[in-house]
């Protein structure tokens, strides 16, 4: 006897009425990219759930992917049995040694679909439990809170054994609700801002600007990291990697030393927005946490954000770092962020930036300088790579290369 079969069950999709077809079928094409490679799985779909019909395969690494899949409630593994109490109670101890959670307590559920079955509901769950406990150490019904409610549906056509409930990726189902461009330093919190993205439904293309010879290769390459990471959940992801030296030298004999961080922040979403356009995007997104650093106190985001009306979208903005950090390590990020290659912000951050910067003076100061060509050269000489998963970090080759 075998799990035959996995229950999925929508999220948030099931409050879509008109337009659920288009949630479901975004979900359906993400469930069979991630199971592609496992062999005779079929996905079926209605309304209300999916089903994964294993044909075999077995269900634990079925499970794990489909865990990463955003839009999907919860998942159920589960076994489709002959209507007979005996194969009954056999498939209730198997599931009951199967399960992916250490159980201790359990109830026996029954619903009688089809009224005509021998035994009522009753009879039913004294056979099953009696069966279990007989035939295990420890374990103990509780029928207020067990660890395992195992549901034993009794069809017409078959019997139907699914208990464990296992907690999905919750969200919206990937590029549900369209694309935006991430805007990825080499830091902690763009990736985060850049999943949590990928999570309402986002389809999501990568923005780094890097300004060699003041930043490294080594740091281009982290971010390259990074996004193979990302791209881990759809299978690619691609990144625009913008030459910003240029600008940031203009930027740093032109503007006056206390506004160069407003005016730098001003000119990367000047290109990043006319990357959006040619990618015909809908937003941008940034990694910014209200008040974290001097470029993101509300007067700072007041000044940067008027070079555009494009919707900019901060995932992380009533995030503490702490909290921001604690899905970097879940999402494996951490240690690769960690790493201490110099950011082209960085390198040129003034000593003390207006932390409470004008917008008429920062207005004023940009008037005296023509950053349209440079603008232009940067969006034109822009590389773009896409990235697969699996483009491992070699942490300690490295920090080898650092010291
Ligand atoms: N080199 C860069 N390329 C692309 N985007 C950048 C770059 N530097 C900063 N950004 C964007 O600006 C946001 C704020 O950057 P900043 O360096 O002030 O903050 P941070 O808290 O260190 O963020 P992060 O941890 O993402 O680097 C980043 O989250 C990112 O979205």
């Amino acid at each position: 006897m075998k799990f035959d079969h996995i229950i999925i069950r929508y999220g948030e999709i099931s409050t879509k009425k008109r337009n659920r077809k288009g949630f479901v079928d975004k979900m359906k094409a993400h469930i069979r990219w991630s199971l592609k490679d496992i062999e005779g799985v079929v996905l079926t779909a209605n309304r209300e759930r999916m089903y994964v019909l294993l044909n075999g395969a077995d269900h634990r690494p079925v499970i794990d992917r489909l865990k990463g899949i955003f839009g999907i409630q919860s998942l159920s593994p589960a076994i489709k049995i002959e209507r007979d109490l005996e194969v009954m109670k056999t498939a209730a101890l198997y599931y009951l040694n199967h399960t992916l959670e250490e159980v201790n307590t359990f109830k026996i559920t029954t619903k009688r679909a089809d009224k005509d079955f021998p035994y009522n509901t009753d009879e039913i769950n004294r056979a099953i439990g009696g069966h279990l406990l007989r035939n295990t150490e420890d374990l103990k019904v509780d029928v207020k809170n067990p660890d395992l409610n195992l549901l034993v549906e009794v069809r017409r056509e078959a019997v139907y054994l699914t208990g464990e409930i296992i907690q999905g990726a919750g969200g919206l189902p990937f590029g549900s609700s369209g694309k935006a461009m991430l805007m990825l330093s080499g830091g902690i919190d763009s990736p985060v801002a850049g999943f949590l993205s990928m999570k309402r439904g986002l389809d999501v293309e990568a923005i780094h600007f890097y300004s060699p010879p003041f930043t490294s290769e080594r740091s281009r390459q982290k971010v390259i990291d990074l996004v193979g990471k990302l791209a881990e959940i759809n299978g690619s992801m691609k990144v625009h990697i913008v030459p910003f030296t240029e600008i940031q030298l203009l930027i740093q004999k032109q503007i006056p030393e206390n506004y160069s961080m407003t005016t730098t922040r001003r000119l990367m979403m000047r290109v990043a927005d006319r990357i959006r356009e040619k990618e015909e995007a809908m937003a941008l997104i940034t990694g910014e946490s209200l008040g974290q650093v001097a470029s993101q106190t509300m007067s700072s985001m007041f000044a940067i954000n008027e070079v555009t009306n494009t919707p900019i979208l901060r995932p992380l903005i009533t995030m503490d770092k702490t909290e921001i950090i604690k899905i970097a390590r879940e999402l494996d990020t951490f240690e690769i962020s960690n790493l201490p290659y110099e950011d082209c912000c960085t390198v040129f951050t003034p000593a003390s930036p207006k932390t409470k910067p004008k917008r008429e003076k920062v207005n004023y100061y940009e008037s005296f300088v023509d950053f349209e060509s440079l603008i232009e050269k940067a969006v034109s000489e822009t590389e773009i790579l896409t990235v697969k998963p699996g483009q491992t970090f070699d942490k300690e080759e490295a920090m080898e290369d650092l010291f």
